[in-house]
């Protein structure tokens, strides 16, 4: 062998691995992986054929030392290696790194260490003498892949041209303890994942990872949803660790279940398909909306609330605007009715408050609508049970972590019907407080649209006009009502005895006349007293309109 191939030999394919390196800032995760992988396969095979040599050289450096036993361990170990465990070693330690090769490796499939790849030379072989070997209950001598920082250089034994003494490898070379150690850690590893269920949330809910947001460190930056894949991919493979640490003392149960029930995967909501609030949509859109998308510039005096309130009576579309903010932030969103807290979940609604934000911290940016908040947030009384003001509490104690983080991406919209029950607490967190009123003429017109849109009708656009006009103090979701009785009509004058044959087209369009017959059955269900209400607090705390 000579001298230049025993110094300076690579095991590794430097030039692929480089590749690969330099694929990072500009590839897609997956395509970074495919040459990852292809780097592997070829670095495995290139292992593989370089045992040979290894040996030879194992045999070169052992020159002075005629134990056939030696040799013949060194052979063995050599054809055992686990060309991974040698990849592994290869990676070497950088600034952000811990000091384990496994978390090495894991950060540098992760993409986020930038450390250079050793060459690994004959320099780096190590073995252990006879003596220290035979002082070791089980003896086992393995080549040692990696700097030579172990080696003291003496005159005794020499191996072309470069001078070692063969000594006992020092603890932190032993590849069995080390190997022990790094299975511990997968193990460690293993449980840790178990426990905390941030995979399983992953795992049933991929596109959650879209959404994770920013690192809990204390030098983390924000990082806006505006930015490119790569950078959200890379952002998302750090958070994994730290969503982990964040539901790391939340039941698995409750995180399961925040995922199934909690979460809402429906259809997403646009600003078209709200009828009217055009006031609300407005302030909205830049109170929260545009913070959420442009964080670099909504800082001091312009951050955005953490909570907004909508109040107003039912059916209004207090809902469909969560909905729609969670949509255009592409944001999560998770919906939660107060009510359910302090019944469904008595005795565990602390706990259920706890890791409804755990788990929002780990969907960044995150929605957390919650409905009926006056019987969260409501005011104080004798009558008021212990669980209630427990979880109460937690809900503002967690409701003023996320205002003072600089760090969560998290909005509270709290809905109620009924604002005049709120506390003070509620109505200081709850900054933007807005009025969704009863839909006017327009806004029915435009609910009668699209509700019929996907619907056999007839009827013209004055027609429509002349059911708005017949609406007034209609709320939405009475409106909806409306239309759902009126599509009712052409069935009903289907004779009984065809309703199983008839064939759908023969069924007739939507008419004026079915509007008018279910305007007799649909009633407005706000009365005009409620109204007074709501337009009262408004004047007072409301934000105007
Ligand atoms: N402004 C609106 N534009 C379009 N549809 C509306 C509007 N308001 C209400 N609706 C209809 O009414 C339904 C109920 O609306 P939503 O659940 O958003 O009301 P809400 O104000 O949250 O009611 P609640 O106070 O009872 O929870 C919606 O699914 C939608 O079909």
């Amino acid at each position: 062998m000579s001298t230049a191939d025993e110094n300076d030999r690579l095991l590794l394919n430097f030039e692929n691995i480089q590749q690969y390196k330099n694929s990072l800032p500009s590839q897609s995760n997956i395509s970074s992986n495919v040459i990852l992988n292809s780097v592997w396969n070829e670095n495995k095979n290139i292992l593989n054929e370089k045992v040979d040599e290894i040996f030879k050289s194992a045999k070169s450096l052992l020159q002075n030392s005629d134990s056939e036993s030696h040799i013949r361990t060194w052979k063995s170990s050599l054809r055992t290696l686990d060309p991974e465990s040698i990849f592994h070693r290869s990676v070497p330690k950088c600034n952000t790194c811990s000091a384990t090769t496994h978390k090495r490796f894991e950060q540098f499939l992760k993409k986020t260490c930038n450390c250079d790849i050793v060459k690994i030379s004959n320099e780096n072989l190590t073995a252990s003498d006879e003596s220290s070997q035979e002082s070791r209950e089980e003896p086992i001598i393995k080549p040692r892949f990696g700097r030579n920082r172990h080696f003291k250089n003496t005159s005794q034994n020499s191996l072309v041209g470069k001078k070692f003494t063969i000594e006992e490898p020092v603890q932190d070379l032993d590849f069995t303890k080390e190997e022990l150690e790094n299975k511990a850690h997968k193990s460690n590893v293993a449980k840790i994942t178990f426990k905390t269920a941030k995979e399983q949330l992953l795992a049933s809910n991929p596109a959650a990872r879209r959404t994770l947001g920013t690192s809990k460190k204390a030098q983390a930056k924000f990082v806006s949803p505006m930015i490119g894949a790569v950078t959200l991919e890379k952002q998302d493979s750090q958070e994994t660790e730290i969503a982990d640490e964040r539901l790391k003392h939340i039941d698995p149960k409750m995180i399961e279940l925040i995922e199934s029930e909690i979460i809402d995967k429906g259809t997403p909501v646009s600003w078209e398909d709200i009828a009217g609030l055009q006031f609300a949509k407005s302030v909205i859109q830049e109170a929260v909306v545009w913070p959420l998308l442009r964080p670099d510039i909504f800082t001091g005096l312009r951050r955005p609330p953490t909570g907004i309130l909508l109040f107003g009576p039912p059916g209004t579309g207090k809902t469909l605007i969560g909905k729609c903010v969670a949509a255009q932030c592409k944001a999560t969103f998770f919906s939660i009715s107060a009510s359910s807290l302090t019944s469904k979940w008595i005795g565990d609604g602390e706990k259920m408050v706890r890791a409804l934000f755990a788990v929002a911290r780990c969907h960044q940016p995150a929605v957390i609508f919650i409905d009926e908040i006056d019987s969260l947030l409501t005011q104080r009384s004798d009558s008021e049970h212990e669980a209630t003001r427990r979880i109460k509490t937690e809900f503002l104690v967690q409701f003023d972590g996320a205002a003072t983080s600089e760090e969560d991406r998290l909005l509270i919209v709290g809905a109620t019907n009924r604002p005049h029950e709120l506390d003070e607490a509620a109505r200081r967190r709850l900054v933007k407080r807005l009025y969704i009123p009863l839909p006017e003429t327009d806004a029915r017109k435009q609910i009668i649209m699209n509700l019929l849109r996907n619907e056999n009708n007839e009827l013209t656009p004055d027609q429509i006009s002349e059911i708005a006009d017949l609406t007034e103090g209609y709320s939405g979701a009475d409106m909806k009502s409306l239309c759902c009785e009126a599509a009712m009509g052409p069935v009903r004058a289907v004779p009984l005895s065809q309703i199983l044959n008839v064939d759908r087209d023969k069924v007739r369009p939507v008419c004026l006349k079915d509007f008018t017959s279910a305007l007799q059955r649909v009633k407005p269900s706000v009365s005009q007293d409620d109204l007074g209400q709501y337009i009262k607090w408004n004047k007072t705390y409301g934000q105007g309109f």
